[in-house]
């Protein structure tokens, strides 16, 4: 699967913001306002969290999306990049001790 499959997701839904929320999900819960959004990001992280606990990994999958989706809404909502994202991801990789390359190599 490409990787830029988040990139495409995050760049839709940034075209969603002012679009007509009765055509698009996503404009809708723009419209509803950043309390909305975070509740989604909230109901969806639980429903995560108990279809790992049941071991549906099916469920896991969609559950986990789901959370994916609103999250990236969440974070367009504040102007947050994926690209913010990657940079404090490699930030921590800078400061983790654990030689990373290395410990996948071994
Ligand atoms: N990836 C998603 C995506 N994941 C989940 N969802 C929606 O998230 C909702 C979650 O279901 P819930 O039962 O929790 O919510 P609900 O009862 O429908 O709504 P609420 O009243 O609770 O807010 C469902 O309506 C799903 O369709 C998504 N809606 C849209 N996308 C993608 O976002 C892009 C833009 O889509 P539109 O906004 O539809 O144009 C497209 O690429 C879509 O594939």
């Amino acid at each position: 699967m490409a990787d830029d499959t988040l990139d495409t997701l995050e760049a839709t839904i940034r075209t969603r913001r002012g679009a007509d929320p009765a055509t698009s999900y996503t404009a809708k819960l723009f419209a509803r306002g950043r309390g909305k959004i975070a509740q989604k990001v909230g109901e969806e992280a639980v429903e995560t969290v108990i279809a790992a606990l049941t071991e549906d990994k099916t469920a896991l999958i969609g559950e986990a999306t789901d959370l994916i989706f609103h999250l990236l809404v969440l974070l367009a909502d504040c102007d947050v990049s994926l690209d913010d994202i990657r940079a404090e991801i490699r930030h921590r990789e800078g400061v983790s001790g654990i030689d990373e390359k290395a410990a996948r190599k071994s």
